[in-house]
């Protein structure tokens, strides 16, 4: 998709801005976006589904504007949390996946099919009827991002979704990232996930600050982290 960000400048309830003149247009496939805790990021990745809309400027995903079409917009472009909790809604395993597929106008057998597909795409294979509130942390990042997936979004827009997760699941959802045939948006401060990424934006204080490779761009980060000591 085309994610064009232009002019845009944001605060809560008439705050200060937490994004200033942010303007970016993006293409490629994987886009990373680092920063210091506050800068913004988070903000940033809440714009791209309409979860936020800009107090100025505009954010449209292939033309669709997310302050006037947001639905829409949220239709083709998924989100997933730091807190797998936040997204997991329904009791068992199977009902959360399929409960993104409601309102699709699917059959029963047709909900149960795609159910199991994304559960076995997704290390879940035979866990349909397990308690969700009973798995690990791990398992449950990989269901929520599971009932993101089977809705099949163009771009999927993941905010720090490693970071409570323990390395051997943290290897494991960044591992199905990698696989994903999405164009995907990562918030993250595991830098290392970022290597092999398209395209890396910095934020700083509130604005966008870098926007390059991800060696120059976790470089820039380095380098402001150190100015800040
Ligand atoms: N819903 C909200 N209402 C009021 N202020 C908010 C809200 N969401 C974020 N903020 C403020 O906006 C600023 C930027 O927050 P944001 O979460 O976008 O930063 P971040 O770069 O993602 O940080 P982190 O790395 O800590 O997750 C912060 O000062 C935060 O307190």
């Amino acid at each position: 998709m085309l994610i064009d960000v232009r002019d845009v400048t944001h605060g809560f309830d008439g705050g200060a801005p937490v994004l200033r003149d942010v303007t970016v247009r993006l293409t490629e496939q994987r886009v990373g976006v680092i920063g210091a805790n506050g800068s913004g990021k988070s903000t940033f990745a809440r714009m791209l589904n309409g979860l936020v809309v800009p107090e100025q400027g505009t954010v449209t995903l292939d033309g669709l504007d997310t302050a006037r079409q947001g639905k829409e917009v949220r239709r083709r472009v998924g989100f997933c949390f730091t807190d797998p909790d936040a997204q997991i809604v329904m009791p068992t395993v199977a009902e959360d996946v399929a409960f993104s597929l409601r309102r699709r106008g699917l059959t029963r057998t047709e909900v149960d099919a795609r159910v199991e597909a994304a559960l076995a795409a997704h290390g879940l294979a035979g866990r349909g009827d397990h308690p969700a509130h009973l798995l690990s942390g791990g398992q449950k990042q990989l269901l929520a991002l599971a009932a993101v997936l089977v809705t099949e979004p163009d771009l999927l827009v993941m905010d720090e979704p490693t970071t409570l997760l323990d390395i051997r699941n943290a290897r494991r959802v960044a591992e199905v990232v990698r696989g994903l045939p999405q164009q995907v948006v990562l918030v993250t401060h595991h830098l290392d996930l970022l290597a092999d990424f398209d395209r890396v934006l910095v934020f700083d204080r509130s604005r966008l600050v870098h926007d390059g490779t991800p060696a120059d761009a976790i470089a820039h980060y380095l380098r402001l982290m150190d100015d800040d000591r």
